[in-house]
């Protein structure tokens, strides 16, 4: 279990962690989401213990970060964005190296190894030199070294990045394999990085939590829903008036008009946006005017995302 209780980290002036609380409980896959600048890796530095914070605490089962500091970092295992791999050595040796520096030793620290190599798969690559691998497999040999010690926790920050569309996947299904057993939280700036990985995604902005949430609650959770998009064989003050009197219409915008022909955006102030298509969609019909498009655009978590770190809201 981890739980952060009113971190707030301080560089002088600049606060980049501010009254930060969340709590995981559950094995999964979690996404650490924000934008640059927004908090993400000093929180991470705070709860792996590499970095102390102004006041606030993080507990991991229960173990406070800095006042049992080798019961807490026990319990984690942790990938920096930039992990400090020895690039003369082979995964094999390297693993070893970690393994031992977290007091792994004989029987233990062999088994843990061969676990940790065959749960990311770098099974063939154990003897060649690391810097002779490709960036997915450098990433999964961090990854490795991170599951070395069992760690209840693995946080992994930023993973993907750098890698190619074919080896995102792959480290994709991987970290959603990882989570059937354990907590994996995971660090981002782009939200459909993580989204199909990810059971819950917290969101922080400005160093404060913005949402905490499945990603379709997250859907939900965006107060404009939807806009439709219309394209009529009529001006654009006929188009509106067929639609204005609808109900469940939020606000209609001309994007662009002619005299037999116009194109008009209507926001949506109901939750069945598909409902108020298929109302413009008769009510022209009955009128005997053409739509030649009707096109329904639902909000993206992506547009979520943006509103939520722009907006500054609160959870
Ligand atoms: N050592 C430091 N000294 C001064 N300011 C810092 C230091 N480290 C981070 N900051 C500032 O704290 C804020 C949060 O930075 P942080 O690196 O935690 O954000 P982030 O979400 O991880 O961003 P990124 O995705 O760009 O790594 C930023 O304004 C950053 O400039």
């Amino acid at each position: 279990m981890l739980q952060v209780e009113h971190l707030t980290r301080r560089y002088g002036k600049v606060t980049a962690v501010d009254d930060l609380s969340f709590e995981i409980s559950d094995d999964g896959v979690y996404g650490f989401l924000g934008p640059n600048g927004a908090g993400k890796s000093t929180t991470m530095n705070i709860m792996t213990g590499c970095l102390s914070a102004t006041s606030g605490t993080v507990r991991i089962s229960g173990y406070d970060i800095y006042e049992q500091p080798k019961e807490a970092k026990r319990r984690i295992g942790y990938l920096p964005e930039q992990p400090p791999l020895y690039l003369g050595e082979t995964p094999a040796e390297y693993l070893r190296f970690v393994g031992e520096a977290k007091g792994l030793r004989g029987d233990a620290l062999r088994r843990e190894i061969e676990d940790a190599i065959e749960e990311t798969g770098i099974g063939e690559m154990r003897s060649r030199r690391i810097d002779a691998l490709s960036k997915g497999y450098r990433q999964r040999v961090g990854i490795a070294q991170a599951l070395l010690g069992e760690p209840e926790i693995v946080i992994l920050d930023e993973p993907t990045v750098g890698l190619d569309p074919l080896q995102i996947l792959e480290i994709r299904s991987l970290i959603s394999a990882l989570g059937r057993s354990r907590t994996v939280l995971i660090s981002s700036h782009i939200l459909s990085e993580v989204q199909t990985m990810c059971s819950k995604i917290l969101i922080i902005a400005h160093g404060k939590l913005v949402a905490f949430d499945a990603p379709e609650k997250l859907e939900e959770r965006l107060a404009a829903p939807g806009e439709i998009t219309i394209t009529a064989e009529t001006d654009a003050q006929r188009a509106r008036a067929l639609v204005e009197a609808l109900p469940g219409v939020a606000g209609i915008t001309v994007r662009a008009d002619g005299p037999d022909r116009s194109q008009l955006a209507v926001a949506s102030g109901t939750e069945d946006i598909y409902a108020l298509s298929q109302a413009i969609f008769q009510t022209f019909a009955s009128s005997g005017c053409a739509l030649c498009e009707l096109g329904v655009k639902k909000p993206s978590l992506e547009d979520i995302f943006l509103e939520l770190t722009e907006g500054g809201e609160t959870a």
